[in-house]
């Protein structure tokens, strides 16, 4: 794994987990030492800093059969031509970048390297991430399996076609930051009611985590379980009224295609 900043990262706390069957080591590189350092004492784990080490990036993929590149969208094409020549023949590489198409990442690469988009998002770390996948021309169906069962072993993992990787990436990709703007704002507007900062967490992130929990138990849909919250002429429909008023649902339609256009911009940079 090149790269394990917040996502990288996230996936390789979601593999070393106990439970996980991943053949070890796992080599990894980060950019600076000081990040590498933190995974020094580690059995599971072998880290190298592409800073201080020229040759750390081709070093990590040298003999695997699976390269997971997680730097930056404008990095990985740098990094894709940098490990070119020290792939083994047959590997697959994964890109989570967003933007980024698989048609130049595999121009970087030697033929016969199977390039696989992958699209993953946080909760990766506790197992409970979601992932969308997308072969490029050279990867083949076994390829998209072996990358399908990598990101299970953190979560869902769903194969799209490569032209809605953008659109995974606004829905879920980023989603847990909706989610986390939703909590912040929540939790400053139970602080404006009266409560300390302890009490207000307790409120507002307590009734989100369990809330997403009970979705992720229950049945049923979002609509029911709102439903249930929801007493005609109650409360919850006052706040509801209110929320819906503020167009809502175009305001999520406005923030996906933003997001999808930087998606798009990405790629060109
Ligand atoms: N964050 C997210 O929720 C998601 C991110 N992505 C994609 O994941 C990718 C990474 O994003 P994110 O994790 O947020 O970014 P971060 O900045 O958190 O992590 C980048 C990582 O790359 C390392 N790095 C930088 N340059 C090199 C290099 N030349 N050689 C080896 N390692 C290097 C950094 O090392 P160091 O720490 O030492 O600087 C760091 O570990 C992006 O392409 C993004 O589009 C996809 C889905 C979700
Ligand atoms: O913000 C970003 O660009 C990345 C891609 C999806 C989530 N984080």
């Amino acid at each position: 794994m090149i790269g394990v900043g917040s996502m990288g990262g996230a996936i390789l706390a979601g593999l070393r987990a106990p439970g996980v069957q991943i053949e070890t080591p796992i080599a990894i590189t980060t950019r600076s030492a000081e990040s590498a350092a933190a995974f020094d004492g580690a059995d599971d784990v072998v880290a190298r800093s592409s800073e201080t080490d020229a040759d750390a990036n081709r070093e990590a993929v040298r003999g695997a059969g699976l390269v997971i590149l997680a730097v930056k969208p404008w990095m990985i094409l740098d990094v894709a031509r940098e490990i070119s020549d020290a792939l083994e023949p047959g590997a697959i590489v994964v890109s989570v970048a967003a933007g980024v198409p698989t048609a130049p990442i595999e121009a970087a690469l030697p033929a016969g390297v199977a390039v696989v988009r992958a699209m993953p998002n946080t909760p990766s770390l506790i197992g409970r991430g979601v992932t969308g996948i997308a072969p490029g021309a050279t990867a083949d169906a076994a390829a998209v399996d072996t990358v399908r069962r990598l990101f299970e072993t953190v979560g869902t993992a769903l194969v799209v076609r490569e032209d809605q990787i953008d659109a995974v990436a606004a829905v879920s990709g980023s989603g847990p930051a909706y989610l986390f703007l939703f909590a912040e704002e929540m939790t400053a507007a139970a602080r404006r009611l009266g409560f300390d900062d302890a009490q207000a967490e307790v409120l507002a992130q307590g009734t989100i985590a369990g809330s997403a929990e009970l979705m992720a138990r229950d049945d049923d849909d979002p609509a029911e379980l709102r439903r249930r919250v929801t007493s005609p002429k109650g409360t919850t429909e006052q706040a509801i009224l209110v929320l819906q008023a503020a167009g809502w649902a175009d305001l999520f339609d406005r923030a996906l295609a933003a997001n999808i256009r930087r998606s798009e911009e990405l790629a060109g940079e």
